[in-house]
């Protein structure tokens, strides 16, 4: 089956608005599972929606502990996104990925600690396979759209989700590359967990601001930097992000994300909480209407 993308865009640091779409209008879109970052900016490119969400809110106001990802990705469900094209800043954790360079994300260590990080509980059970949590297909337009847009990407490269605010210590950020991660950054996870469990495709392009402090003793980040290279980062992101739009196939070919539930309610339905039911309406309405 095939059908009209609606990309999401969730805009990280330095990345509060999208310039250029057409009958662009911010508006607010409630969740049933909290306040979301901002107002949606909706609007379109030629023949493809787009939902713009800057993820700490314009003028950078939720730090990401604070961030409510499950209102965020319900809401650009209701708006009635497809797909998810998630941007960051991050930290490289590798000599190659020096600042400036961009990112194709495929996998993650979640250290989070202090975040919901599921849409079911609450009585209601769910198990989606994460495996893999970057759709293949989007992540490889996005990173085709990184090199039209001049850039330099990696495609592929494990991020380490920590809780923050505050970087991380030395001895952290040196396990975590002896894990295996590539970058580093606050706020990827839970957002691809539960992109998942809504069945949407999601994308991660990082954007590398600075070296974390596994280099040298006498260097650790420092935030004036990474501003001031998330500023440069910015104009790149935004010109991929009408890259990634205009290379889109013209229509969009069903994935196997969609479908990622189907059979993950465990929960049997005279055991379903009505209100649980209610709550995620959004979430459930694929099969719902099955
Ligand atoms: C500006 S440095 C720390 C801040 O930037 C990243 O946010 P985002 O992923 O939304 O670009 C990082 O995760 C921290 O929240
Ligand atoms: N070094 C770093 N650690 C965590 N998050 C980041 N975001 C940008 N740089 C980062």
């Amino acid at each position: 089956m095939s059908s009209a993308w609606t990309i999401g865009v969730i805009g990280g640091s330095g990345l509060y608005r999208m310039d250029g779409l057409q009958d662009a209008e911010w508006l607010p879109v409630s969740s049933t599972f909290g306040k979301p970052s901002d107002e949606i900016l909706f609007g379109r490119i030629g023949d493809v929606n787009l939902r713009f969400l800057p993820r700490h809110g314009r003028g950078h106001r939720i730090p990401p502990g604070e961030i409510d990802a499950r209102a965020n990705i319900d809401a650009l469900k209701r708006s009635g996104c497809t797909d998810i094209l998630a941007i960051s800043a991050i930290g490289s954790l590798r000599e190659h990925l020096a600042p400036g360079h961009f990112v194709a994300v495929d996998q993650f260590i979640d250290r989070t600690v202090a975040r919901p990080a599921s849409f079911f509980g609450n009585g209601l059970a769910a198990h989606v396979s994460l495996a893999d949590p970057v759709c293949p297909r989007l992540s490889a337009l996005a990173a085709d759209a990184v090199e039209a847009a001049g850039g330099q990407v990696a495609r592929g490269g494990t991020y380490l989700a920590m809780e923050g605010p505050q970087f991380s210590t030395r001895a952290e950020s040196r396990l975590y590359r002896q894990w295996g991660a590539d970058v580093i950054g606050m706020t990827a996870m839970p957002e691809a967990r539960l992109a998942r469990e809504a069945g949407l495709p999601y994308a991660l392009v990082g954007m590398v601001t600075d070296y974390d402090c596994w280099r040298a003793e006498n260097e650790a980040v420092d935030i004036g930097e990474v501003v001031a290279q998330m500023r440069t980062n910015g104009d790149l992101a935004r010109r991929t992000v009408v890259c990634f739009v205009a290379a889109l196939p013209a229509r969009r070919e069903a994935s196997p994300i969609d479908t990622a539930l189907d059979g993950a309610l465990l929960t049997a339905p005279d055991a379903r909480d009505p209100d649980m039911l209610i709550r995620l309406e959004a979430i459930l309405a694929r099969l719902s209407a099955d």
